[in-house]
């Protein structure tokens, strides 16, 4: 399944090498402007995966950014009857492999900056899943809880209008991301069906089944996770019985990621939430805690023996799930921890250094890149079975999900193995290499 054939090299000869030329130079933070956190630190890994595979500053200067960002500003209808005009942006980062995917965000502070870093993500995403894609993300302007459904409705068709000219199923191929559900999915959906005045369920993923949406998406992110742990077990030798986890952030990923491993047999030591942590060393009830946590993933709030998120990572673990959404730990942070392997089930949930510092001291640290495959996959998935008009039992879905996720895993371990890297550069080197090769034989540099 490797995509790594003959690269034609310049004057017509087959080779695997990049062209000669300056190479280029792996420290680039400097290149964005300060505050720009997302899109400097995904520049710099992109360079140093570059860098590592030898190619030159042109292909960096094509990477380092999407090829398109378009912002569109479009009027929406209020209850009240007044107009308000949202700002939304779709950027597409290289359509070298294929036609481009990614999410739509719907966030109150979203910026151009960090669509701009989302999308670079995605195509890192698709190249280690082996997918035909490029990278894709949107964003949306909104804070969804300050919209009524109806608004929240003509919010979503808007966007859609605005954005018709440059995505569809063989161009760009929107898909859920934070607060976009399928609800929303579905009306835009509608929404670009009508434009095109045909319908085109592989325009977009995440909707309802009825509507074409694939079997096996409910809750796929986490299972994503839980099976990365599986295959971080399997290279640690870890079993699960008696493995200590720790998992900070209770929410929809973390919950059931602690679920999925108290199930496997290993001890839930401790979890945290957004106000406060617990830690019990012979194992927390996880079905109990669930059962207790509300729909913002707050559960510690019940509790009088709680501990801070930040005393908590210095107690001992063998897994270290970070699950939190708004938190960073640094590498000041990553001096206490003791685990072993530590998942990123959340957006950079460490600093470039904290991953450095945890990877220098022998961790396995699996990087948000992968550890997130599952809905991109998923979503390949939908688009697969819209294109061939025939939907696959859940179980089809399951074994295929789980073959490509697994698969993606091990390319990016055996590739961190090879160039005695860390899983976060190995899993840029992956996506980066794919995007390098297609732009080559498109002749593009
Ligand atoms: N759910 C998905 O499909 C998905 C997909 C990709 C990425 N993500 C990202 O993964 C992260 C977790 O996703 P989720 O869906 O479980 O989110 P969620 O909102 O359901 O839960 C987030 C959890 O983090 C906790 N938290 C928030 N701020 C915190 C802080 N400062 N310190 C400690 N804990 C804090 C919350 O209390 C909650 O337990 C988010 O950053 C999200 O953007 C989610």
């Amino acid at each position: 399944m490797e995509h790594t054939q003959s690269v034609p090299a310049p004057g017509g000869e087959e080779s695997k090498q990049p062209a000669a030329g300056a190479r280029v130079h792996a420290d680039v933070s400097a290149a964005a402007a300060p505050g720009h956190a997302a899109l400097a630190n995904t520049q710099a890994v992109i360079a140093e995966a570059l860098h590592v595979l030898g190619y030159d500053e042109q292909m960096f200067e094509l990477l380092k950014a999407p090829l398109r960002v378009l912002t569109v500003r479009f009027p929406v209808r209020m209850d009240d009857g007044r107009v308000r005009v949202f700002t939304g942006f779709r950027a597409q980062h290289n359509d070298a492999v294929g036609p481009t995917m990614g999410g739509i965000r719907l966030q109150a502070d979203v910026r151009e900056d960090d669509v701009a870093a989302w999308a670079a993500w995605m195509s890192v995403r698709c190249g280690i899943a082996n997918l035909p894609f490029g990278g894709a993300m949107g964003g949306i302007a909104a804070d969804p809880r300050d919209l009524s459904f109806a608004e929240l409705e003509r919010l979503c068709r808007a966007y859609v209008r605005s954005i018709s000219q440059i995505v569809g199923p063989t161009k760009d191929i929107p898909s859920p991301d934070a607060f976009s559900h399928a609800q929303a999915m579905a009306w835009m959906f509608d929404e670009y069906s009508r434009i095109r005045e045909h319908d085109s369920p592989g325009f977009i993923t995440g909707k309802p089944q009825v509507l074409g949406g694939t079997r096996g998406r409910e809750g796929v992110t986490a299972r994503g996770v839980a099976l990365c742990l599986e295959e971080a077990a399997k290279v640690r030798n870890l079993t699960w019985s008696g493995v200590r986890v720790m998992v900070q952030g209770f929410g929809r990923i973390g919950s059931h990621v602690a679920k999925y491993l108290a199930d496997a047999g290993a001890r839930v030591v401790g979890i945290s939430d957004a106000h406060g942590a617990l830690y019990d060393e012979d194992g927390l009830d996880v079905d109990a805690l669930l059962e207790r946590r509300d729909s913002f993933g707050a559960v510690t709030k019940w509790f009088r023996n709680t501990i801070s998120n930040a005393e908590l990572l210095s107690k001992p673990c063998d897994v270290l799930v970070l699950a939190l959404a708004d938190h960073q730990v640094t590498e000041a942070q990553a001096h206490l921890l003791h685990a072993q392997v530590v998942v990123e089930a959340a957006h950079a949930a460490l600093t470039p250094m904290a991953t450095r510092r945890l990877a220098a001291a022998g961790a396995l640290v699996v990087p948000d890149v992968v550890a997130h495959l599952g809905s991109v996959i998923a979503s390949y998935l939908e688009w697969v079975q819209n294109n061939q008009g025939f939907y696959w039992t859940e179980e089809e879905v399951q074994q295929r999900l789980g073959t490509l996720l697994r698969e993606s895993f091990h390319r990016v371990y055996d590739t961190a193995r090879r160039y005695k890297c860390d899983m976060r550069l190995a899993a840029y080197i992956v996506g980066v290499r794919r995007l390098a090769e297609a732009v080559r034989w498109r002749g593009w540099i």
